[in-house]
């Protein structure tokens, strides 16, 4: 069953629970590092022949049950005007940041086929190698891509993005709409050269009260996956979409109109699944600094998510977020296998009954 990643993101039974990893491809591993010595971060992800290596790494080391591109949520965002690199140990830094309405204005509109051609090179290039494997495509969400353009960078506190969003709402919803156009037209183009499901990043959302979220992000949030649908109709592929820090959101989030949504491990992957309502599928939720603990401790965390799980379908097992530097790759290996080889438990009743 190639195809059990898919048939969870659908809800469909599954033989046993897949799993795959966010940033399973980085340099943690070997293989990457040494693909890296020779090529600066940018040029890996625009050279679709290295991109597409990187991203068969972890399939041949892991086995996972599904590959997603290697790429970058930010290489998009040069097409509109902004000028990114990737400084060593600092991340990705914007040198134009948005500072005012009229940095909106000047943005320039921008064609994602054809400027990050590489990346959809690289899914076709990739596709040929999966026999059937499922490839996932993504993109940053607009308000964590909103987020970058208006910090030029990392942030804590999301304080110049807050108070742009505030005190320039007009400005505001101009740049949420130039990048949600980007992301659909994005995404629609990745499933196009070959992407089986795709991934909405917004891993800074979970920053924003839910007022916040309500008025300044939630409908270009929408926008974007009902673009995806109506433009794919019937090869419109799974959604899932993805943060951190959600659990008080979770409201908000049954709105989106996503398939999938990502669980961090701040909360019981029940009581997320509950929240979210069983109409949608869940990804998640492993902190991703266990694969530091030994081998047992590994373990039990698993076994309690997929317990928690329930066996009812729509569980795909992953990490709560990125994979970190320097995890020992023995550790993947032991969680893949255990995921793997772990009997799906007989359907349990839901939360939800069990609580009235
Ligand atoms: C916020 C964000 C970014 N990028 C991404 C997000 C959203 C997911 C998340 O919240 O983690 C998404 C991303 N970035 C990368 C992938 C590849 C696909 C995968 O294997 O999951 C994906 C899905 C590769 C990468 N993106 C980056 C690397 C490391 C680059 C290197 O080799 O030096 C990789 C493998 C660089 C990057 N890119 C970004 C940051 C903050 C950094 C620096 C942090 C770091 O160095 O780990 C922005």
């Amino acid at each position: 069953m190639r195809d059990r990643f898919l048939r969870a993101c659908r809800r469909q039974p599954v033989d046993r629970t897949p799993i795959w990893l966010m940033r399973q491809a980085g340099r943690y591993m070997p293989e990457y590092r040494a693909v890296r010595e020779r090529y600066g971060f940018l040029q890996m992800v625009k050279t679709p022949e290295v991109a597409a290596e990187v991203t068969l790494q972890p399939i041949q080391a892991f086995g996972v049950d599904a590959a997603i591109i290697f790429a970058d949520i930010l290489p998009p965002l040069e097409g509109l005007g902004f000028q990114l690199t990737y400084e060593k140990g600092e991340g990705p830094v914007i040198h134009n940041p948005i500072r005012q309405p009229r940095d909106v204005a000047a943005l320039h509109s921008s064609d994602p086929r054809e400027t990050v051609a590489y990346t959809l090179t690289a899914l076709r290039l990739v596709k040929r190698e999966l026999n059937g494997l499922p490839l996932i495509g993504f993109s940053g969400a607009p308000f964590t891509l909103a987020s970058y353009a208006i910090e030029g960078g990392g942030s804590k506190e999301y304080r110049l993005t807050k108070r742009f969003m505030y005190e320039q709402p007009a400005a505001w919803h101009d740049l949420m709409e130039r990048l949600s156009q980007l992301v659909a037209e994005y995404l629609i183009a990745q499933v196009e050269a070959g992407a089986d499901a795709v991934q909405i990043f917004d891993s800074w959302a979970g920053a924003l009260a839910p007022a916040d979220y309500r008025d300044f992000v939630l409908r270009h949030t929408q926008n974007v996956v009902a673009t995806v649908r109506s433009r794919l109709g019937e090869a419109a592929p799974p959604i899932i979409y993805f943060g951190t820090d959600m659990a008080g959101l979770a409201g908000e989030l049954r709105q989106i109109g996503a398939d999938v949504l990502g669980v961090d491990w701040r909360i019981d992957l029940d009581v997320a699944w509950a929240q979210y309502g069983y109409e949608h599928a869940v990804q998640g939720n492993l902190d991703p600094t266990t694969l530091f603990a030994p081998r047992e401790l590994i373990a039990a965390r698993a076994r309690e998510i997929l317990q928690r799980a329930g066996g009812r379908p729509g569980h795909i097992f992953n990490l709560g977020h990125g994979i970190l530097t320097e995890t020992p790759v023995d550790h993947v290996r032991y969680l893949v296998e255990f995921v793997q080889s772990f009997p799906l438990p007989a359907e349990t009743p839901a939360l939800q009954e069990v609580m009235q």
